[in-house]
Protein backbone atom coordinates (compact mmCIF):
# COMPACT_ATOMS: atom_id res chain seq x y z
CA UNK A 1 0.00 0.00 0.00
CA UNK A 2 1.13 3.20 -1.04
CA UNK A 3 0.68 6.40 1.39
CA UNK A 4 3.28 8.90 -0.50
CA UNK A 5 1.73 12.45 -1.08
CA UNK A 6 0.57 13.64 -4.18
CA UNK A 7 3.21 16.01 -5.71
CA UNK A 8 1.63 19.43 -5.04
CA UNK A 9 1.47 18.74 -1.49
CA UNK A 10 4.31 19.22 0.73
CA UNK A 11 4.93 17.12 3.88
CA UNK A 12 7.30 18.50 6.08
CA UNK A 13 9.70 16.58 8.75
CA UNK A 14 7.34 17.96 11.39
CA UNK A 15 4.11 16.38 9.71
CA UNK A 16 5.59 13.24 9.37
CA UNK A 17 6.80 13.19 12.64
CA UNK A 18 3.57 13.96 14.06
CA UNK A 19 1.80 11.74 11.95
CA UNK A 20 4.17 8.72 13.26
CA UNK A 21 3.63 9.99 16.54
CA UNK A 22 -0.02 9.19 16.49
CA UNK A 23 -0.25 5.84 14.78
CA UNK A 24 2.25 4.51 16.64
CA UNK A 25 0.70 5.14 19.94
CA UNK A 26 -0.03 1.95 21.89
CA UNK A 27 -4.49 2.85 22.35
CA UNK A 28 -6.03 3.75 18.74
CA UNK A 29 -5.97 7.04 18.75
CA UNK A 30 -8.73 9.75 19.00
CA UNK A 31 -6.56 12.78 17.14
CA UNK A 32 -8.72 16.64 16.82
CA UNK A 33 -6.88 18.55 14.08
CA UNK A 34 -7.69 22.63 15.06
CA UNK A 35 -6.16 25.74 13.76
CA UNK A 36 -6.80 29.07 11.71
CA UNK A 37 -8.72 28.81 8.64
CA UNK A 38 -6.51 27.62 5.55
CA UNK A 39 -3.51 26.17 7.74
CA UNK A 40 -4.00 22.86 6.07
CA UNK A 41 -5.85 21.07 8.73
CA UNK A 42 -8.14 19.18 5.98
CA UNK A 43 -4.41 18.37 3.99
CA UNK A 44 -3.11 17.05 6.81
CA UNK A 45 -6.41 14.72 8.22
CA UNK A 46 -6.04 13.24 4.55
CA UNK A 47 -2.48 12.49 5.42
CA UNK A 48 -3.03 11.06 8.28
CA UNK A 49 -5.78 9.16 7.33
CA UNK A 50 -3.65 7.44 4.90
CA UNK A 51 -0.73 6.89 7.27
CA UNK A 52 -3.28 5.28 9.74
CA UNK A 53 -4.77 3.06 7.03
CA UNK A 54 -1.45 1.35 6.94
CA UNK A 55 -1.22 0.14 10.38
CA UNK A 56 -5.40 -0.86 10.37
CA UNK A 57 -7.99 -1.70 7.88
CA UNK A 58 -10.41 1.03 8.65
CA UNK A 59 -10.58 4.62 10.36
CA UNK A 60 -13.26 6.78 11.26
CA UNK A 61 -13.77 10.64 10.29
CA UNK A 62 -15.57 12.90 12.28
CA UNK A 63 -16.19 15.82 10.26
CA UNK A 64 -17.18 18.90 11.99
CA UNK A 65 -16.54 21.71 9.21
CA UNK A 66 -19.84 22.36 8.00
CA UNK A 67 -18.39 25.00 5.77
CA UNK A 68 -15.97 22.51 4.05
CA UNK A 69 -16.37 19.27 5.14
CA UNK A 70 -14.25 16.77 3.32
CA UNK A 71 -16.55 13.68 2.30
CA UNK A 72 -19.72 15.44 2.44
CA UNK A 73 -21.28 18.72 0.84
CA UNK A 74 -21.69 21.45 2.86
CA UNK A 75 -24.34 21.69 5.80
CA UNK A 76 -23.46 18.34 7.43
CA UNK A 77 -21.60 16.81 10.31
CA UNK A 78 -20.57 13.41 9.96
CA UNK A 79 -18.62 9.99 10.77
CA UNK A 80 -17.27 7.90 7.14
CA UNK A 81 -15.90 4.72 7.92
CA UNK A 82 -12.62 5.02 5.71
CA UNK A 83 -11.04 2.23 4.14
CA UNK A 84 -9.14 3.09 1.00
CA UNK A 85 -6.54 4.93 0.77
CA UNK A 86 -6.63 8.73 -1.00
CA UNK A 87 -4.33 8.74 -3.87
CA UNK A 88 -4.75 12.83 -4.11
CA UNK A 89 -4.36 14.69 -1.00
CA UNK A 90 -4.86 18.09 -2.99
CA UNK A 91 -9.25 18.05 -3.24
CA UNK A 92 -12.13 15.97 -1.32
CA UNK A 93 -13.68 13.51 -2.86
CA UNK A 94 -17.26 12.37 -2.24
CA UNK A 95 -18.10 9.43 0.47
CA UNK A 96 -21.15 8.28 1.93
CA UNK A 97 -21.25 8.75 5.37
CA UNK A 98 -21.91 6.10 8.03
CA UNK A 99 -24.04 8.23 9.86
CA UNK A 100 -24.90 12.32 9.12
CA UNK A 101 -26.50 15.21 10.72
CA UNK A 102 -27.99 17.79 8.58
CA UNK A 103 -26.74 21.30 10.20
CA UNK A 104 -28.26 23.49 7.34
CA UNK A 105 -25.72 25.88 7.57
CA UNK A 106 -22.39 26.47 6.80
CA UNK A 107 -20.89 28.13 10.03
CA UNK A 108 -21.96 27.44 13.35
CA UNK A 109 -22.53 30.96 14.00
CA UNK A 110 -26.41 31.60 14.12
CA UNK A 111 -26.75 28.60 16.62
CA UNK A 112 -23.61 27.34 18.29
CA UNK A 113 -25.65 25.35 20.90
CA UNK A 114 -27.45 23.31 18.25
CA UNK A 115 -24.03 22.42 16.22
CA UNK A 116 -22.55 21.27 19.34
CA UNK A 117 -25.62 19.21 20.16
CA UNK A 118 -25.21 16.95 16.73
CA UNK A 119 -21.22 17.05 17.64
CA UNK A 120 -22.07 15.49 21.17
CA UNK A 121 -24.76 13.07 18.99
CA UNK A 122 -22.65 12.31 16.21
CA UNK A 123 -19.56 11.40 18.78
CA UNK A 124 -21.52 9.40 21.09
CA UNK A 125 -22.75 7.35 18.02
CA UNK A 126 -18.65 6.86 17.28
CA UNK A 127 -18.17 5.67 20.93
CA UNK A 128 -20.86 3.40 20.90
CA UNK A 129 -20.28 1.95 17.86
CA UNK A 130 -16.19 1.75 17.51
CA UNK A 131 -15.48 2.43 21.45
CA UNK A 132 -17.37 -0.62 23.08
CA UNK A 133 -15.03 -3.11 24.24
CA UNK A 134 -16.47 -5.81 26.40
CA UNK A 135 -14.04 -8.73 26.45
CA UNK A 136 -16.91 -10.57 28.78
CA UNK A 137 -19.08 -10.97 25.60
CA UNK A 138 -17.40 -13.85 22.68
CA UNK A 139 -17.87 -11.28 20.08
CA UNK A 140 -16.23 -7.53 21.25
CA UNK A 141 -15.70 -4.44 19.05
CA UNK A 142 -12.49 -3.41 17.58
CA UNK A 143 -11.79 -0.24 18.62
CA UNK A 144 -11.19 2.01 15.99
CA UNK A 145 -9.00 5.00 15.84
CA UNK A 146 -10.97 8.23 15.09
CA UNK A 147 -9.94 11.58 12.92
CA UNK A 148 -11.77 14.64 14.17
CA UNK A 149 -11.35 17.78 11.54
CA UNK A 150 -12.57 21.31 12.93
CA UNK A 151 -13.18 24.66 11.45
CA UNK A 152 -10.90 27.01 11.13
CA UNK A 153 -13.38 29.52 13.12
CA UNK A 154 -10.86 30.24 16.23
CA UNK A 155 -11.65 33.60 17.76
CA UNK A 156 -14.47 34.36 19.74
CA UNK A 157 -17.72 32.33 19.94
CA UNK A 158 -15.51 29.45 17.54
CA UNK A 159 -13.33 29.30 20.32
CA UNK A 160 -15.50 28.73 22.78
CA UNK A 161 -16.93 26.39 20.45
CA UNK A 162 -13.16 24.32 19.65
CA UNK A 163 -12.53 24.34 23.69
CA UNK A 164 -16.40 22.78 24.18
CA UNK A 165 -15.48 20.04 21.20
CA UNK A 166 -12.30 19.18 22.83
CA UNK A 167 -13.10 18.72 26.33
CA UNK A 168 -16.48 17.03 25.10
CA UNK A 169 -14.53 13.82 22.88
CA UNK A 170 -11.35 14.42 25.37
CA UNK A 171 -9.02 13.17 22.70
CA UNK A 172 -5.45 11.20 22.60
CA UNK A 173 -3.86 13.55 20.58
CA UNK A 174 -4.32 17.12 19.14
CA UNK A 175 -2.64 18.85 16.03
CA UNK A 176 -2.19 22.29 16.45
CA UNK A 177 -1.83 23.61 13.39
CA UNK A 178 -0.19 27.62 13.33
CA UNK A 179 0.86 30.19 10.86
CA UNK A 180 3.08 33.12 10.60
CA UNK A 181 0.26 35.49 11.56
CA UNK A 182 0.58 35.03 15.29
CA UNK A 183 -2.46 36.68 16.11
CA UNK A 184 -4.40 34.15 14.10
CA UNK A 185 -3.32 31.41 15.87
CA UNK A 186 -4.75 29.74 18.75
CA UNK A 187 -3.40 29.73 22.31
CA UNK A 188 -0.29 28.34 23.21
CA UNK A 189 -0.20 24.79 25.18
CA UNK A 190 -3.28 23.27 26.42
CA UNK A 191 -5.16 25.82 26.29
CA UNK A 192 -9.31 23.67 26.53
CA UNK A 193 -7.81 22.45 30.06
CA UNK A 194 -8.86 25.16 32.67
CA UNK A 195 -5.72 24.97 34.91
CA UNK A 196 -5.65 20.82 35.54
CA UNK A 197 -3.21 19.32 33.86
CA UNK A 198 -3.68 16.00 31.93
CA UNK A 199 -0.76 13.99 30.44
CA UNK A 200 -2.17 11.44 29.02
CA UNK A 201 -3.21 13.85 26.42
CA UNK A 202 -0.64 14.41 23.63
CA UNK A 203 -0.45 17.92 22.00
CA UNK A 204 1.54 18.04 18.78
CA UNK A 205 1.95 21.58 17.87
CA UNK A 206 2.72 21.90 13.85
CA UNK A 207 3.28 24.80 11.38
CA UNK A 208 1.03 25.20 7.77
CA UNK A 209 3.53 23.45 5.27
CA UNK A 210 3.13 26.12 3.16
CA UNK A 211 5.59 28.80 3.42
CA UNK A 212 5.75 32.41 1.67
CA UNK A 213 9.38 33.46 0.13
CA UNK A 214 10.78 33.95 3.52
CA UNK A 215 9.83 30.44 4.43
CA UNK A 216 7.82 31.47 6.69
CA UNK A 217 4.49 29.17 7.08
CA UNK A 218 1.72 31.47 5.67
CA UNK A 219 -2.19 31.52 5.10
CA UNK A 220 -3.57 30.57 2.21
CA UNK A 221 -6.68 32.22 0.68
CA UNK A 222 -9.48 30.17 -0.67
CA UNK A 223 -12.62 30.89 -2.35
CA UNK A 224 -15.16 29.53 0.15
CA UNK A 225 -18.65 30.17 -1.93
CA UNK A 226 -16.52 28.15 -4.65
CA UNK A 227 -15.43 25.97 -2.81
CA UNK A 228 -19.25 24.70 -1.94
CA UNK A 229 -21.28 25.56 -4.90
CA UNK A 230 -18.28 23.01 -6.25
CA UNK A 231 -19.48 20.27 -3.82
CA UNK A 232 -22.84 20.89 -4.24
CA UNK A 233 -22.56 20.36 -7.87
CA UNK A 234 -20.36 17.35 -7.30
CA UNK A 235 -22.84 15.89 -5.07
CA UNK A 236 -25.65 16.15 -7.40
CA UNK A 237 -23.61 15.03 -10.32
CA UNK A 238 -24.04 12.01 -9.02
CA UNK A 239 -28.10 11.67 -10.48
CA UNK A 240 -26.39 10.32 -13.43
CA UNK A 241 -24.12 7.59 -14.13
CA UNK A 242 -20.25 7.77 -14.23
CA UNK A 243 -19.59 8.21 -17.89
CA UNK A 244 -22.26 9.97 -18.91
CA UNK A 245 -21.74 12.88 -20.72
CA UNK A 246 -21.89 15.74 -18.37
CA UNK A 247 -18.27 17.51 -18.57
CA UNK A 248 -19.27 21.18 -17.80
CA UNK A 249 -21.19 22.89 -14.81
CA UNK A 250 -23.59 24.29 -18.29
CA UNK A 251 -24.58 20.60 -19.01
CA UNK A 252 -25.27 19.21 -15.13
CA UNK A 253 -27.52 22.89 -15.32
CA UNK A 254 -29.17 21.10 -18.28
CA UNK A 255 -29.24 17.61 -17.17
CA UNK A 256 -31.29 18.57 -13.90
CA UNK A 257 -33.52 20.64 -15.38
CA UNK A 258 -34.38 17.61 -17.63
CA UNK A 259 -33.70 14.79 -14.80
CA UNK A 260 -37.44 13.27 -13.96
CA UNK A 261 -37.84 14.17 -10.06
CA UNK A 262 -39.07 12.07 -7.53
CA UNK A 263 -42.70 12.02 -6.57
CA UNK A 264 -42.83 12.47 -2.84
CA UNK A 265 -46.20 12.44 -1.25
CA UNK A 266 -46.56 15.85 0.89
CA UNK A 267 -48.73 13.73 3.46
CA UNK A 268 -46.10 11.22 3.81
CA UNK A 269 -43.23 13.93 5.29
CA UNK A 270 -43.12 16.38 8.27
CA UNK A 271 -41.13 19.70 6.60
CA UNK A 272 -38.74 21.30 9.58
CA UNK A 273 -36.31 24.15 9.52
CA UNK A 274 -33.80 23.53 12.00
CA UNK A 275 -33.12 27.84 12.44
CA UNK A 276 -36.33 29.73 11.85
CA UNK A 277 -39.90 29.63 11.81
CA UNK A 278 -41.51 30.04 8.90
CA UNK A 279 -45.14 31.25 8.83
CA UNK A 280 -47.59 27.87 7.52
CA UNK A 281 -48.57 29.59 4.24
CA UNK A 282 -45.63 30.28 3.40
CA UNK A 283 -43.64 26.99 3.97
CA UNK A 284 -43.93 25.78 0.22
CA UNK A 285 -42.80 29.05 -0.99
CA UNK A 286 -39.64 28.80 1.08
CA UNK A 287 -39.59 25.09 -0.09
CA UNK A 288 -39.47 25.31 -4.05
CA UNK A 289 -36.10 25.32 -5.80
CA UNK A 290 -34.38 25.09 -2.19
CA UNK A 291 -31.67 22.37 -1.34
CA UNK A 292 -33.12 20.29 1.54
CA UNK A 293 -31.89 17.56 4.03
CA UNK A 294 -33.95 13.97 3.03
CA UNK A 295 -33.54 12.89 6.81
CA UNK A 296 -35.28 9.83 8.81
CA UNK A 297 -36.95 11.02 12.15
CA UNK A 298 -35.84 8.34 14.54
CA UNK A 299 -38.38 8.15 17.76
CA UNK A 300 -37.60 9.74 21.09
CA UNK A 301 -37.56 13.51 21.42
CA UNK A 302 -33.88 13.83 22.54
CA UNK A 303 -32.45 11.73 19.24
CA UNK A 304 -31.66 14.15 16.08
CA UNK A 305 -32.61 12.83 12.51
CA UNK A 306 -30.18 10.73 10.50
CA UNK A 307 -30.17 12.54 7.11
CA UNK A 308 -29.66 10.03 4.05
CA UNK A 309 -28.38 13.06 1.36
CA UNK A 310 -29.58 16.05 -0.27
CA UNK A 311 -32.51 16.90 -2.56
CA UNK A 312 -33.28 20.03 -4.98
CA UNK A 313 -37.53 20.36 -4.44
CA UNK A 314 -37.58 20.93 -8.03
CA UNK A 315 -42.04 21.82 -7.72
CA UNK A 316 -44.78 21.72 -5.75
CA UNK A 317 -47.81 20.48 -6.78
CA UNK A 318 -50.38 21.53 -3.69
CA UNK A 319 -53.48 19.70 -5.31
CA UNK A 320 -51.95 16.78 -6.06
CA UNK A 321 -50.09 17.17 -2.83
CA UNK A 322 -46.76 15.85 -4.85
CA UNK A 323 -43.11 17.48 -4.19
CA UNK A 324 -41.18 16.69 -6.91
CA UNK A 325 -37.53 15.79 -5.91
CA UNK A 326 -34.39 15.58 -7.62
CA UNK A 327 -31.57 13.40 -5.53
CA UNK A 328 -28.80 11.28 -5.72
CA UNK A 329 -30.17 8.84 -3.18
CA UNK A 330 -31.67 5.38 -4.58
CA UNK A 331 -35.22 4.92 -4.21
CA UNK A 332 -34.76 2.32 -1.55
CA UNK A 333 -33.11 4.94 0.91
CA UNK A 334 -35.68 7.92 -0.44
CA UNK A 335 -38.30 5.30 0.73
CA UNK A 336 -37.07 5.54 4.24
CA UNK A 337 -36.83 9.63 4.48
CA UNK A 338 -40.01 10.90 6.43
CA UNK A 339 -38.47 14.37 7.07
CA UNK A 340 -37.29 17.26 4.55
CA UNK A 341 -34.75 19.46 6.89
CA UNK A 342 -34.57 23.18 5.30
CA UNK A 343 -31.78 25.23 5.54
CA UNK A 344 -29.12 27.83 4.45
CA UNK A 345 -27.97 25.65 2.05
CA UNK A 346 -28.39 27.58 -1.29
CA UNK A 347 -28.54 26.49 -4.40
CA UNK A 348 -25.79 27.34 -6.93
CA UNK A 349 -26.75 30.25 -9.03
CA UNK A 350 -25.45 28.56 -12.12
CA UNK A 351 -27.59 25.52 -11.48
CA UNK A 352 -30.70 28.04 -11.64
CA UNK A 353 -29.38 29.69 -15.13
CA UNK A 354 -30.13 26.75 -17.94
CA UNK A 355 -29.87 27.91 -21.91
CA UNK A 356 -33.39 27.55 -22.95
CA UNK A 357 -35.30 27.69 -20.01
CA UNK A 358 -36.49 30.73 -17.69
CA UNK A 359 -34.69 30.49 -14.36
CA UNK A 360 -36.06 26.33 -14.64
CA UNK A 361 -36.97 26.20 -10.51
CA UNK A 362 -38.69 29.71 -10.63
CA UNK A 363 -40.93 29.87 -13.04
CA UNK A 364 -44.93 30.24 -12.19
CA UNK A 365 -46.12 27.11 -13.16
CA UNK A 366 -43.85 24.87 -10.72
CA UNK A 367 -45.77 26.16 -8.11
CA UNK A 368 -49.42 24.93 -8.86
CA UNK A 369 -51.35 26.13 -6.51
CA UNK A 370 -54.92 25.78 -7.95
N1 LIG B 1 1.23 20.48 2.87
C1 LIG B 1 0.70 21.18 1.90
N2 LIG B 1 1.27 21.20 0.68
C2 LIG B 1 0.72 21.89 -0.33
N3 LIG B 1 -0.43 22.61 -0.23
C3 LIG B 1 -1.05 22.63 0.96
C4 LIG B 1 -0.52 21.93 2.08
N4 LIG B 1 -1.34 22.15 3.14
C5 LIG B 1 -2.35 22.91 2.69
N5 LIG B 1 -2.17 23.20 1.40
C6 LIG B 1 -3.09 23.98 0.54
O1 LIG B 1 -3.55 25.09 1.27
C7 LIG B 1 -4.96 25.27 1.10
C8 LIG B 1 -5.66 25.19 2.45
O2 LIG B 1 -5.48 23.86 2.96
P1 LIG B 1 -6.63 23.08 3.71
O3 LIG B 1 -7.90 23.08 2.94
O4 LIG B 1 -6.06 21.76 4.09
O5 LIG B 1 -6.79 24.04 4.98
P2 LIG B 1 -7.87 24.01 6.13
O6 LIG B 1 -7.17 24.49 7.34
O7 LIG B 1 -8.52 22.68 6.21
O8 LIG B 1 -8.93 25.06 5.61
P3 LIG B 1 -10.35 25.47 6.28
O9 LIG B 1 -10.03 26.22 7.52
O10 LIG B 1 -10.97 26.33 5.22
O11 LIG B 1 -11.10 24.19 6.51
C9 LIG B 1 -5.40 24.20 0.12
O12 LIG B 1 -5.44 24.76 -1.18
C10 LIG B 1 -4.34 23.13 0.23
O13 LIG B 1 -4.19 22.37 -0.95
Amino acid sequence: MCSSPSPDIFIPPQWSQAANSIVSSSTPPITLICGAKNCGKSTFARYLLNILLTRCNRAAFLDTDVGQPEFTPPGFVSLTVVQKITPDLTIPCLKTPERSLFFGDVSSKRDPSAYLNYIHSIYDYYQREYRTFDKGEKCYKIQMPLVVNTPGWVKGVGYDVLVDMLKYICPTHIVKIGISTEDQNLPAGKFWLDGEHDRSIKLLEIYSARQDSLNRPMLVQKDARLMRDLRIMAYFRQCFPRGSDISTIKKLAHSLTFQCPYQVPIASIKIRNGHREVPRSEIFYSLNASIVGLAVESEGAENLPWCLGLGIVRGIDTVKGMLYVITPLPFGSLKKVNLLLQGYIQTPSCLLQVQGCISPYMSTNVLTTS
